[in-house]
């Protein structure tokens, strides 16, 4: 239990407090007095709003499920309308307008490119992430399948030299793709130099000397003219650094002593705060905050050991380079980093009123991640994050337009309270909520001098479908979703509007999730689609994934797909409110118990870790032995589908437990080599996080908005209770 200081009629948990007053404040023009003073009106004024938002979701929820109770499928499509809009579901569209952000860095308004999303809670990952910035595409290519084992490439437990060619001659052919030489290619190249006139000069074995075909592209160098070190390309408004040791293992071998090609990869990431991550204390949620404070003020190091061998893992430098005309320039050497704070649903313990009510853990997080992020703007950091003088705050899970002019008004009253100049705090809407899709314009014009994305949150969004027409009927399979009709329509919408209010002008297109982390070559196979489909960037779960996507982006010119996709645009409003159920099920036994084994074990093997082990975020095989991220937007899916399902008679209850026991065998048997695993076939009554799983399902329906954060959170409290009480 934490204890807690008094702040007017709030109280504050103690540690809080101290990271506020001795880790915080310090450098940043804010005296104690004028935070705690501006903390403790900001949450009292806006505490009942927040309240008042969820109270009329719950109150739209009960009224679809009236609805569809009454009537078959969505009912007539005009009555249904109609029966939204007077809900207040279906809100007025209002007049057209652009979005006005200004003081967007170059990440979000210029660069096309992947954006990387990690758990805040991590030190390592979280700093790995900043540093994605620059991704080694000899690493990526190398440790992933997009190099096939064949003809002897096998990745094997030391370097092989015959995979090490393929990967070489694949990068190279890329940096031929967008670098091309006038007469070779830059698999015959045996030296690079740099001219009296700046021009990059690449030689070839037969003596042949050869400028780059578009001299634009050679962008600066490191190292002597005559023997550079590095060649710096840009397309795109990517950067590509071809590095060159010929003393290095894989430089020595090399013809030109390229040793490696670096590119630019991970543009920004997203530190998270929300669906990757368990924070369910006061004492879990410091953790997140000083990560972040670690991340702002470039103090953030954590020892990484591999083997025998332990490294200090800190922030990257900027990189340093001289231009064509022999001018020293310097590139960020880390990605942009912006925050997701939480939605609006949670409170938290972090902060209590008079009467010991927790307050809503969204308001507290704009509160404190702004001013921990008031350093960078100061710079007072080692480095710098946003060089236009912007905070990025991704708020997720906001249900229309009234919640996100809510979120705009907290935004506005922090920068008040922080002395920040208006719209300093700008912020990315996630589209990943019904409501909000089909009020996206709405929701965009409430902040549309601060927004600088919006996303396709696919993954929350069809947690949201499922749960908002529960009662509509039993919905068509998980794996069915992605090809469904409101899904497709719900992609080209938002991009829809995203380019009719010219957000896509000035920021991001977002797209969503690749939640596959070791299917790298059908990321490389799929993934441009998300581009061609009008998105500037779109989310990757980890920084080999980011260095593999970006070439994506040196495939497709967005700028020109945008330019195209403006024309053509139309509303797919009616496909949206197309509702996903099965309206004639017929499935066959075994197809339904493939359906609840699948849900049953991305269920328990994620939430067994949550709960259990405090790990927001997981790689969980599936049946098929394909290692899938898992985190709560995945779990909203499949808790939800189970229920569904529960409800309208596809299974039953016995049935539900039945197979929930039989995978947490599978589940059991998948950790087996983890020492801290608590078996859940040992005990179910006793496993907390069996307990919790099957709690997603059977209570599921009951669940605000089919959210998976109560559960989770209470589950996750309780087990801690209980090793405490073992201590
Ligand atoms: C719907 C949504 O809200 S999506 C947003 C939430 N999702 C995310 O944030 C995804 C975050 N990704 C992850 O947590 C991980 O990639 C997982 C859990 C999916 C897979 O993790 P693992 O199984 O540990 O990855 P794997 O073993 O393949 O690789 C580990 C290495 O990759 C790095 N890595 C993996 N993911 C990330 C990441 N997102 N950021 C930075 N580094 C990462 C690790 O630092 C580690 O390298 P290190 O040993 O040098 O530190
Ligand atoms: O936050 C992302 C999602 O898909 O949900
Ligand atoms: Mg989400």
């Amino acid at each position: 239990m934490s204890q807690y200081i008094k702040i007017g009629k709030l109280q504050v948990a103690e540690g809080l407090h101290r990271l506020i007053e001795q880790e915080v404040l310090p450098g940043t023009d804010v005296d104690k007095q004028q935070y705690w003073d501006g903390f403790e009106r900001i949450l009292t004024e806006l505490t009942p709003e927040n309240r008042s938002l969820l109270k009329q979701r719950e109150e739209i929820q009960q009224k679809m499920d009236e609805w569809h109770q009454q009537n078959e499928g969505i009912g007539e499509r005009e009555a249904y309308r109609s029966f939204l809009k007077e809900i207040g579901y279906l809100e007025p569209e209002q007049s057209d307008f652009h979005v006005e952000t200004t003081r967007l860095d170059d990440e979000i308004a210029v660069q096309a490119g992947p954006q990387l999303v990690v758990p805040a809670n991590n030190a390592r990952y979280a700093l790995n992430a900043a540093n994605a910035r620059w991704g080694s595409l000899y690493d990526a290519l190398y440790g992933t399948d997009v190099i096939d084992e064949t003809d002897g490439a096998t990745k094997g437990t030391s370097y092989n030299p015959v995979r090490g060619e393929k990967v070489i001659a694949r990068s190279k052919q890329f940096v031929d793709s967008i670098a091309p030489l006038e007469r070779a290619s830059h698999e015959q190249v045996t030296s690079y130099r740099i001219d009296e006139e700046g021009q990059l000069i690449a030689t070839t074995s037969d003596g042949t000397e050869t400028p780059l075909r578009h001299p634009g592209s050679f962008a600066g160098y490191q190292g002597k003219p005559s023997e550079p070190t590095s060649i710096l390309l840009k397309h795109q408004n990517l950067h590509v650094d071809i590095q060159i040791d010929r003393d290095h293992p894989i430089g020595k071998s090399d013809k030109a002593g390229v040793k490696d090609i670096e590119v630019e990869a991970a543009v920004s990431t997203i530190i998270d705060f929300e669906d990757s991550v368990t924070a369910v204390d006061a004492e879990d949620k410091v953790d997140v905050y000083r990560h972040w404070i670690g991340l702002m003020k470039g103090t953030l190091s954590t020892k990484v050991s591999k083997g025998d061998k332990t490294i200090e893992r800190t922030l990257n430098p900027d990189r340093q380079y001289v231009s064509p005309k022999g001018e020293s320039f310097e590139l960020q050497g880390r990605s942009l980093m912006l925050v997701r704070n939480v939605g609006h649903l949670m409170t938290t313990d972090l902060v209590l009123d008079e009467s010991g009510q927790e307050m809503p853990e969204g308001i507290v997080d704009t509160l404190v991640s702004s001013l921990i992020a008031k350093h960078d703007l100061l710079g007072n950091g080692k480095y710098r994050n946003s060089r236009k003088g912007s905070i990025y705050i991704v708020k997720p899970k906001m249900h229309g337009s009234k919640e996100v002019a809510f979120a705009n008004r907290l935004f506005a009253e922090v920068e008040k309270m922080l002395g920040m100049s208006p719209n300093t705090l700008k912020m990315g809407v996630m589209d990943e909520e019904r409501r909000t899709s089909l009020n996206l314009k709405n929701a965009i014009r409430a902040v549309k001098e601060r927004i600088f994305f919006i996303n396709t949150g696919f993954l929350d969004r069809t947690g949201d479908e499922i749960h908002t027409s529960f009662y509509a009927g039993p919905m068509i399979r998980k794996g069915e979703m992605k090809t469904s009709a409101w899904l497709n329509a719900y992609e080209d919408s938002n991009v829809t509007y995203g380019l009719a209010t010219r957000l896509g002008d000035v920021g991001q297109i977002g797209k969503g999730m690749w939640p596959m982390p070791d299917e790298m070559k059908a990321m490389i196979d799929n993934k441009e689609s998300q581009l061609t489909a009008g998105g500037n960037t779109a989310w990757v779960p980890s920084p080999t994934a980011a260095t593999l996507h970006a070439l994506h982006y040196h495939n497709i010119n967005v700028d020109s797909v945008q330019h195209h996709l403006r024309n053509e645009l139309e509303s797919r409003f009616d496909e949206l409110l197309d509702i996903p159920v099965e309206a004639n099920p017929s499935w066959s036994q075994k197809e339904i118990q493939e359906e609840l084994e699948t849900n049953a074990q991305s269920i328990l093997g994620y939430v067994v870790r949550w709960v259990e082990h405090g790990v927001g975020c997981s790689k969980v095989p599936n049946l098929q032995d394909i290692g899938l991220m898992e985190d709560r937007a995945t779990l909203r899916i499949s808790s939800q589908h189970m229920a569904n399902w529960l409800y309208h008679g596809i299974c039953t209850e016995d049935e539900v437990i039945t197979t929930m026991k039989k995978m947490a065998r599978v589940v059991d048997k998948q950790n087996a080599d983890d020492p801290n695993y608590t078996s859940m076939s040992d005990d179910f009554e006793n496993s907390t996080g069996f307990q919790a799983a099957l709690d997603l399902v059977l209570k599921g329906k009951e669940q605000p908005n089919g959210y998976t954060e109560p559960v989770l959170h209470e589950k996750r409290q309780e087990h801690k209770s209980k090793a405490k009480a073992n201590i």
